[in-house]
């Protein structure tokens, strides 16, 4: 059998919980990172470039690594030495799935330098594991919207139909927050209230998403059970969300753990957001990128 000496893989952003779906949902965005591992001989080299490099580790702590590292743990095999190119256009800690990406990256590059001895479910459980919740790994790796849920042995991975005439509008401030930071201000526990406010929301979500029902939508894209807790953490949100939904959008949540912001709304509207957005922003003092990215469907690809 010959040995795969390199592999280059290229896994997509992701926006999680769009509002009520906290933790059991995510949408693969149009925007990547890429990952090329070589095999070679003398020690771990890891090199940067694109958006943000200077940010990521070249040591053995950097996430992708740690990823491939975990991979051939799994399998108990002895990991190759390798020299990993990694070409970031994902912003890092703004609540795109940066993270994400480099742990689905690492883990599916392992397997295939390793042979490809795990299926995809495998590679799927093995990322939900090292990130700790499903609602970014899981679209990253398979592409669209999906919906996760435990079952009795494992995962139940649903896709969630997105009508094609919903277009997700992303304002990514030029401040980072961390998903740790953001997930250490919510509450352990909620109220009976909270819980089937979102329940009710997230059910009225997955329809508003699959028929593009205006009313549904705008009454879908609310929370009670991280929104109101992250919200003090990102300046200027009300003044963006009533911009959003002043130009034309249905709604506007945060995206994953923040900061990024992300409005869904019309073809037609999606300009006039995009800039409402940006002006609202920069009148709070802050200074975004706001940009209208479709979903992606094929996630994680070898190249
Ligand atoms: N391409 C990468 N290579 C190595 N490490 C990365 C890469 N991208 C992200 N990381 C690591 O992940 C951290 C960011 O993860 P964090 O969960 O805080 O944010 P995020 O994944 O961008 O946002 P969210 O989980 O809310 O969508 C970075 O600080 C870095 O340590
Ligand atoms: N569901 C996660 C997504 C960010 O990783 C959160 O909101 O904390």
């Amino acid at each position: 059998m010959s040995v795969i000496s390199t592999v280059t893989v290229k896994v997509p952003a992701t926006t999680a919980n769009l509002g009520p779906g906290f933790d059991c949902i995510g949408a693969a965005l149009k925007l990547y990172n890429e990952f090329k591992f070589t095999r070679h001989e003398s020690g771990l080299i890891i090199q940067v470039s694109g958006t943000e490099a200077e940010k990521v580790q070249t040591d053995e702590s950097n996430l992708l690594y740690q990823a491939f590292l975990k991979l051939y743990e799994f399998i108990e095999q002895t990991p190759p030495s390798v020299k990993i190119e990694i070409k970031l256009g994902v912003p890092l800690a703004r609540g795109l799935g940066s993270s994400a990406t480099a742990i689905v990256g690492g883990l599916v590059a392992g397997n295939v330098l390793a042979g490809s001895p795990l299926s995809e479910l495998q590679v799927m459980e093995l990322a939900i594991a090292m990130e700790g919740h499903p609602d970014n790994v899981v679209p990253a790796l398979l592409g669209g919207c999906r919906l996760a849920a435990t079952s009795r042995t494992g995962w139940e991975i649903c896709d969630i139909t997105w009508h094609r005439d919903i277009f997700p509008v992303v304002a990514i401030p030029d401040f980072e927050l961390s998903t740790s930071e953001a997930r250490r201000v919510l509450p352990t526990e909620v109220s009976r209230g909270d819980a089937i406010f979102n329940t009710a929301h997230f059910g009225l979500l997955l329809r508003g998403l699959a028929t593009n029902r205006e009313e549904w939508l705008r009454a879908a894209l609310q929370d009670k059970l991280h929104q109101p807790y992250r919200q003090a953490l990102i300046p200027g949100y009300d003044a963006v969300e009533t911009a959003a939904v002043a130009a034309g959008a249905y709604g506007m949540v945060i995206s994953g753990a923040g900061p990024t912001l992300l409005a869904l709304t019309d073809e037609l509207h999606t300009q006039a957001v995009v800039t409402a957005m940006t002006n609202a922003w920069k009148q709070a003092g802050i200074t975004s990128v706001v940009r209208s990215l479709p979903l992606d469907i094929q996630g994680a690809v070898i190249l």
